[in-house]
């Protein structure tokens, strides 16, 4: 009994002690990780999938910032782009490191039999020449399939990336955490800007520890500083936390303000080059106001490439201004967010202060409605969640007017096409701009171009897509803009041949929230319906402006054609009309009267060679020249001034003004910069 009960306590002690295990066990598997370490887990959803998308994620992001630091203060942007390929033996110089001969090359992963190389050059060579055949048929280049040397994964190649802007720069004591701190950064709030996450430049250095090692450096300074502040951090990726290794005041004599970046990461330029390229390109299109100056510097002096992307104009956008949170897009975290920070005593204070579209007296009517608990005057940072479950359902239910697009900052439709025509140098463009709509609270905007023709251009569709002034080169095929130029746009009846007409198809979206899928922000869904159909009214509408265009320069054509037709049977028809006349002079007895006297007269002329085939042949040119101006001009009388020949004039200001009024006139558009 006593051993029993003995071996029943032991049991409960072990029991209780695995019980403990157990527990420790669980507590044991429950672990947390810093938002930098997730990220550099799943760097792929923030772009950084591979070497070479790295590469070109890093560039974006640096000349979004650069691009955002400039326009914050209306300063025109001057931006500066250099990639410096760096040979491993320069890396490992850089970073100290001794560079090392193989010895044994069967140890290595890139190791190729002679038979290997010999199969591996051929293919190549193969694909080279199918490119070459493609090129000279004007067909589209594929990608080439990346071909492995051997089975191995091929040498890193390692870039130091430097992007210089004139932009507004960066508090001194601010920079670690806006570079080494995942998750923080100063665009958070309601307002149209290129960065929301506070993700993109943490990504480029996490990008580059995981790659290369090496730290980030940063130099800048705010207007009328008269220091510059350099920073070298990386980021402790456990704690999420920069890890400064200088950070220092330095000489900054001619005031220059703005911020350069510099970051030495791996990456691939030759199989991103073009994207590369495509985007700086398409910036260019987007912020014909922008000057950026690119430049790829390598051993290899044929690889060099410098390209100045002009600026065009002197307009900008004006800066978006930062807006108040619609009823209609808040959930109830923000709200409880809202209360938080508001510096309103009362409930009614604060609906009609911290949300748009809420007056004094509405913010009354709402209170009344929420229940016998709320009252105007109750102090709104006392509000159960409860309370503020209830005001979330009524925001939802209530009826609130839109929110303007006061706030936001399209490329502008003068913009838009300046760059089209900057960069594409179309035989002709239509361009359009909707008014604000709205999709959940946000309100946005769409902007479309369309072309036809110009240089680089491939026959069928070329897609180029904008969302708050970025373009957007991935992921194309599942885009908004794709999908209903592809689908829902029946381009033949606009007369534009979808497969054989070089169609340039622009699209800008700028919002306060893009609805952008994945934090890449490659793409837009096509699951909005307000937007997929704004931007179907929107292409549709530049289609109608260039089908009147298409028709006119046809009927021009078909008359040039008539014209030709006739002018080609003028010899034929005079020779012909010759034969028979001088055979009718030739058989004519003056003294039979036949003809009447003008037909006599003639046959004496021709008789006596003062009219000849030559004398003919004027004549008829002449008519059909006159037949030709008098068509030309009864069908110019027909359609009105409207549909006279227009050419759009732009005049730029001389001075960067920023505010200005379009008089619309149903021939021109008159830009009056005050
Ligand atoms: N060139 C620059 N000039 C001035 N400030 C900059 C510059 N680059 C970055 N910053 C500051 O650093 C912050 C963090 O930049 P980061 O790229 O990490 O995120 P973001 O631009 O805010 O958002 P996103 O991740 O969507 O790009 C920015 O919000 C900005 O305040």
């Amino acid at each position: 009994m006593d051993s029993s009960r003995g071996s029943s306590d032991e049991l409960k002690r072990t029991n209780k002690g695995r019980s403990k295990t157990n527990c420790m066990e669980k507590e044991s598997l429950l672990k947390q990780k810093s938002p930098a370490e997730f990220f550099a887990e799943n760097k792929n959803i923030a772009g950084f999938d591979n070497p070479g998308k790295s590469l070109y994620t890093t560039v974006r992001e640096l000349v979004e910032n650069a691009l955002d630091s400039a326009e914050s203060i209306s300063q025109l942007p001057d931006i500066e782009l250099i990639i410096e390929e760096i040979t491993k033996n320069k890396f490992n110089t850089m970073i100290g490191l001794v560079d090392r001969q193989r010895v044994d090359e069967e140890l290595y992963d890139d190791f190729e039999t002679t038979k290997a190389r010999e199969k591996r050059l051929a293919k190549e060579a193969r694909m080279q020449e199918i490119q070459a055949k493609n090129v000279a048929l004007g067909k589209k280049l594929k990608e080439p399939p990346a071909i492995k040397s051997g089975k191995g994964r091929g040498e890193a190649s390692f870039f130091k990336v430097t992007c210089k802007d004139n932009g507004r720069g960066m508090p001194h004591d601010e920079i670690p955490n806006m570079f080494g701190r995942v998750l923080s950064g100063t665009k958070y709030g309601l307002k149209q800007t290129r960065g929301k996450f506070g993700l993109g430049a943490k990504m480029a250095l996490i990008w580059s520890k995981m790659s290369t090692g090496l730290p980030i450096e940063i130099l800048s300074a705010t207007r009328g500083q008269n220091y510059a502040s350099f920073c070298r951090l990386d980021i402790d990726i456990h704690q999420n936390i920069p890890h400064v290794h200088l950070h220092e005041k330095r000489e900054n004599k001619d005031k220059w303000h703005g911020a350069e970046i510099q970051i030495i990461i791996e990456g691939n330029w030759t199989t991103y080059r073009s994207k590369i390229l495509h985007y700086m390109r398409q910036m260019a299109v987007i912020t014909p106001y922008s000057q950026f100056f690119f430049k790829f510097i390598s051993g290899i002096s044929e690889k060099n490439l410098t390209i100045r992307f002009a600026r065009r104009t002197d307009v900008m956008p004006p800066a978006p201004l930062e807006t108040k949170h619609h009823p209609s897009a808040v959930d109830i975290l923000l709200i409880k967010r809202l209360i938080a920070e508001t510096s309103k005593q009362t409930l009614q204070q604060f609906l009609q202060h911290e949300f748009v579209n809420i007056s004094k007296s509405y913010a009354e009517r709402l209170v009344g409605e929420m229940g016998p608990d709320f009252g105007p005057k109750m102090a709104v940072k006392n509000l159960t969640s409860h309370q503020i479950v209830r005001i979330h359902q009524l925001f939802r239910q209530a009826k609130f007017d839109d929110p303007s697009g006061d706030c936001l900052s399209p490329a502008g439709e003068y913009n838009l096409r300046l760059g089209i025509i900057k960069e594409l140098q179309p035989d002709m463009v239509a361009t359009c701009s909707s008014s604000p709509q709205v999709f959940e609270g946000h309100p946005f905007i769409v902007e479309a171009g369309i072309s036809l023709g110009g240089k680089d251009v491939k026959q069928g569709l070329n897609i180029f897509r904008f969302a708050n002034r970025i373009p957007l080169l991935f992921e194309q095929g599942a885009d908004v803009v794709t999908r209903t130029a592809m689908k829902k746009i029946n381009w033949s009846s606009y007369k534009i041949n979808q497969m054989q007409d070089k169609i340039g198809v622009f699209v800008s979206i700028v919002s306060t929230k893009v609805p952008f899928k994945g934090t890449g922000k490659e793409y837009i869904g096509d699951d909005i319906t307000e937007i997929s159909s704004a931007v179907k009214s929107a292409i549709k509408q530049c289609c109608l402006q260039l089908r009147s265009k298409i028709v006119k320069k046809l009927q021009a054509r078909e008359r040039q054609e008539r014209k030709r037709n006739l002018t080609r049977y003028i010899p034929d028809a005079s020779r012909a009309i010759m034969d028979v006349l001088e055979e009718m002079a030739q058989n004519y007895e003056p003294k039979r009267q036949r003809y009447d006297k003008e037909d006599d007269e003639l046959l004496n002329k021709i008789a006596s060679k003062e009219i000849t085939e030559t004398t003919f042949g004027e004549s008829l040119s002449q008519y059909v020249e006159q037949v030709d101006y008098e068509m030309a001009l009864e069908y110019a009388t027909q359609s009105g001034a409207s549909e006279e020949p227009r050419e759009p004039i732009y005049l730029s200001s001389l001075e960067g003004s920023y505010s200005y009024v379009d008089l619309h006139s149903p021939v021109f558009v008159f830009r009056l910069i005050t």
